[in-house]
């Protein structure tokens, strides 16, 4: 492996080999730049505009109420995201690796399945997506092969590693940056509003509420994740630069297309949205709609390359000898691509319909993962972690289950059920007495943080009562001896 000097800026310039291993020192690089191009460039692409178009649209929402709720939502729910970026440059190790420190190497199990599954469905469902927006511009390309084309780029990204994965986002970022910019003033100046613009929507608390919660989970489904990204960054750029960049690249690049989705919205109103962003958008929309569906293939590269290191993650805890490097990661991601492909390209969208229901389920088991990661990470343990015990089987320190973080968990899971609504299968009672709005991930996060702060202190005030009780007992023994 070639030393790479700290500080230099990513590049793809040759094919990763480590997987879930730590990075050393010497092969750790990157500047904070990085940081935001990655979420900001990743983030602009069609179904972040299709999101906020659902403020105006489902949740009929007028202008401004739309423009609040995407801000508020997005800048709550990236301080989450970014305060699990900001892990990545300290420890070096992918994300749900380091969560056996807070549920043990058998506990995290748990979490790291619903999140192999979460990712997994999120790639079908954007493949499916991507392929017929792909299709809607391209002639003669059918959303078939506009599917195989998005999963061959992504594939081609994950093998190739995290190199690749920074370059395309940094491209993505210009190129997606000025497609949005264009889109803007093509949907807005260059066809004038029409003066019912800013008159159309009734605002609501529930609705307003609904768009709040919408862009904050579409932050927070990028925790488990997050600092996969910033794991080759040099230790000593800290966590502050780690977290500012993360944050305003993912606020500003998820805030941005979802204004451009919420104000299509209110152009037009019950139109299919891609078919709106056409027409929208006339005389440039090829070009809007193919960059954005391009850009769709970078955040899924993101998913497959994500899904591939809890796959390897899962192995490794059940075959600790196990070493997984470019090779292994290249099969795991053909095999997971494969099974994708085969979902998307026989179900399509008869899939997407269903599994957003599920979606909404495994989004909401994340929330309390989150609470308990970041206030383990933050409060409790300040950043200090054992990394080698992170590959013991035992879980070394941390042991195989840490009963305390997964009951903790479950109760933050149970606690949301009445605050959900999954889709038309399930509204709760808390959920429709609010008006038929899901705030259950404010639940997860209020009833987790603290519940997990004090257990966890608690459990380590007991261990050291132990500890100490033992100590005589032990000098009894010597000296009787
Ligand atoms: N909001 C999202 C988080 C993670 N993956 C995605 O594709 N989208």
């Amino acid at each position: 492996m070639s030393e790479q000097p700290a500080g230099r800026r990513e590049s793809a310039a040759g094919v990763e080999s480590a997987t879930i291993q730590p990075i050393p020192p010497d092969e750790r690089h990157g500047t904070n730049r990085d940081m935001f191009t990655i979420w900001f460039g990743t983030n602009i692409m069609i179904l972040s505009v299709v999101t906020g178009g659902l403020a105006t649209t489902l949740f009929g929402q007028p202008a401004w109420s739309a423009a609040l709720g995407i801000v508020v939502g997005n800048l709550f729910g990236a301080v989450f995201m970014a305060l699990h970026s900001a892990q990545g440059p300290r420890l070096g190790v992918p994300q749900m690796v380091q969560t056996k420190g807070q549920f043990g190497s058998w506990g995290a199990l748990l979490i790291v399945l619903i999140v192999v599954v979460m990712y997994l469905g999120f790639f079908i469902s954007i493949l499916v997506f991507g392929g017929q927006s792909l299709a809607s511009v391209i002639p003669h390309l059918s959303s078939k092969a506009g599917i195989v084309l998005l999963a061959a780029a992504s594939i081609a990204a994950t093998i190739w590693g995290y190199s690749l994965i920074h370059a395309y986002a940094r491209i993505m970022t210009y190129a997606s940056g000025a497609v949005l910019l264009l889109a803007f003033v093509w949907a807005f100046v260059v066809h004038p509003v029409p003066h019912t613009f800013f008159s159309t929507g009734e605002a609501t608390l529930s609705g307003f509420m609904s768009t709040v919660s919408v862009a904050a989970v579409w932050q927070i489904a990028y925790a488990p994740y997050v600092s996969d990204y910033s794991r080759y960054m040099p230790a000593k750029t800290g966590s502050k630069p780690a977290f500012w960049m993360s944050y305003w690249g993912t606020s500003i690049g998820s805030i941005l297309p979802m204004f451009l989705g919420a104000g299509i919205g209110l152009l037009l109103p019950g139109a299919d949205p891609i078919a709106a962003l056409t027409q929208a958008t006339a005389g440039i929309s090829l070009l809007v709609v193919a960059v954005f569906s391009i850009g769709v293939a970078a955040t899924n590269a993101m998913n497959l390359y994500c899904g591939t290191l809890c796959t390897i993650t899962i192995v490794q805890t059940c075959l600790p000898r196990f070493t997984a490097r470019g090779r292994e990661r290249a099969l795991v991601a053909a095999g997971l691509c494969t099974l994708a492909l085969a979902v998307a390209l026989t179900s399509g969208s008869g899939f997407v319909a269903t599994y957003n229901n599920f979606l909404t389920l495994l989004l909401g088991s994340l929330v309390p993962w989150t609470a308990v990661n970041l206030v383990d990470f933050y409060l409790v343990r300040h950043g200090d972690y054992a990394v080698e015990d992170f590959f013991e089987r035992d879980g070394g320190r941390y042991g195989r289950v840490n009963w305390p973080a997964v009951l903790c968990y479950l109760v933050g899971v149970v606690v949301q059920i009445p605050f959900m609504i999954i889709g038309t299968a399930y509204t709760g009672p808390i959920a429709k007495a609010l008006g038929n709005t899901d705030i259950s991930f404010i639940a997860g996060l209020v009833v987790v943080s603290p519940l997990y702060y004090f257990t966890a202190r608690a459990v380590a005030g007991l261990r050291t009562a132990v500890a100490v009780e033992e100590v005589p007992v032990l000098a009894q023994g010597e000296t009787g001896a």
